[in-house]
Formats: structure tokens, sequence, C-alpha cells
């Protein structure tokens, strides 16, 4: 897919102001600081479309940005930030939760991992958390460019591993770097092929 337009469209802390559901959307998530402003910005070809920082936490939004005129990527905010507040993380998983449950033109869910950590507890808990409400995900491991090729392959079977404690089948996964372009191609390749099957779902607009 060629990235024609990519444009931020809003920034939202309630579900029910979010965009109408009518295009098909990829939620991408991780924890702070793993790359996804870098990943987004990297798949847009923006260079400032998605803020990037060296502050963790940073992104607090549900941010949507509209690619090619006809479907959405939405930042989600980074989970496992460590000085977060027990009530700000609390809040964080009802208002997350509830957008990745509730969202009826979600396609699937970019979980990013950092590739060059080995499997995080918080990262296994929310793919499993991803598993028992049935939603689609795929795997997306950041920061290839960090450490030799095989590190990051040790990384991979070491996580996919630590899945299979749960999961019958681990989901597809990709390899990125926002350094050197790796994997963009294939993730646009892969939300290709998925809106081209988008049929706008059933929702109640809000009166
Ligand atoms: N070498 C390298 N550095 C990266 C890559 N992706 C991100 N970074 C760096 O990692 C840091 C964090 O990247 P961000 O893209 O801001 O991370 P984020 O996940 O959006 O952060 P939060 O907004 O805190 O959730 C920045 O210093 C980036 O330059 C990558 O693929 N390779």
């Amino acid at each position: 897919m060629i990235v024609k337009s990519a444009e931020f469209i809003c920034s939202n802390t309630q579900i029910s102001k979010l965009p109408p559901p009518v295009k098909p959307e990829y939620a991408f998530i991780g924890r702070s600081n793993v790359g996804k402003s870098s990943l987004i910005n990297t798949l847009t070809g923006k260079k400032g479309l998605a803020k990037t920082s060296q502050t963790p936490g940073k992104t607090q939004l549900i941010n949507h940005f509209l690619i090619n005129e006809n479907w959405y990527i939405v930042d989600l905010p980074g989970y496992g930030y460590a000085r977060a507040s027990k009530a700000n993380k609390a809040n964080w998983d009802k208002f997350i939760h509830t957008y990745l449950d509730k969202r009826e033109s979600l396609q699937c869910v970019m979980v990013l991992i950092d590739s060059r950590l080995e499997p995080q507890k918080i990262d296994i808990e929310f793919c499993n958390w991803l598993g028992e409400k049935g939603l689609s995900f795929v795997l997306v491991f950041t920061k290839a460019d960090k450490q030799s090729s095989v590190k990051t392959d040790q990384n991979i079977a070491k996580f996919r591993k630590a899945m299979l404690a749960t999961f019958d089948e681990v989901p597809q996964f990709f390899i990125t770097s926002s350094e050197t372009q790796l994997g963009r191609d294939e993730i646009l390749a892969f939300i290709s092929n998925i809106n081209q099957h988008f049929e706008v779902p059933f929702f109640n607009p809000p009166a």
C-alpha cells in the first residue's frame, strides 16, 4: 500500500466522542517508550504525525489518524508506565479495555513489544486479556536495529514460548525498526488486505 495522505483527526478521552465506526481501524498499543509514535510516523511517512519523545508516558489520549481517507491508525496510551499512580493505572485499564472491547470498527490490535527485552509479564498479561476477549491481534517487535538479528530472534522465540502457556497458537508477528523501516511494507500490506474485506458494522449513532 502506498500512503498518500495521513492526517490527525482527533484526540479523545471519551469513547462517546470517537469518530463514527464506519472505517476500518487498527489500534497501536504497548508499554510506554516501546516506539509506538516512531512506528506510526514510519508507517505513514510523516515524521511529526505522532509525537515522539524520550519521556515515557506522554501519550494519554486515544488519537485517530486518517490514512488515505479510508482507514484509521489509532494511537492508544502506553501501558506500564512505572511512575503512574494506582488510580491512573486503573483509569487507563477501564478506558482502554472499554475501547478495545466495544469498538465496532476495530479490525486488529497491533501489540508493540520491545524486541530487545526478554518477555515482560505486563505484555503477556495484556495479550492474554485480548485472547480472553476474542480480539484479533498481532505482535509487532520494535527497535530491531538496536541489536543483532540473532538476539531479536532469540527474544521473539522466548516470547512465543511464553505465550504458548495460554494460547494454542501464537499470533502473526512483525519485526520492525523505525530507523531502517524494516517491517513497514509488511504491516501496510497486512492492513491493506484486511481493508479490502471491511464492511461497515451496525452501530447506534449517538442521539
Ligand atoms: N534505534 C531505534 N530507536 C527507536 C525506534 N523506535 C523508537 N525509538 C526511540 O525510542 C524512544 C521512544 O520512542 P517513541 O516512538 O516516542 O515511543 P512511544 O512508545 O510512542 O512512547 P510513549 O509516548 O511514551 O508511549 C525515542 O527516543 C525513539 O527515537 C527504533 O526502531 N530504533
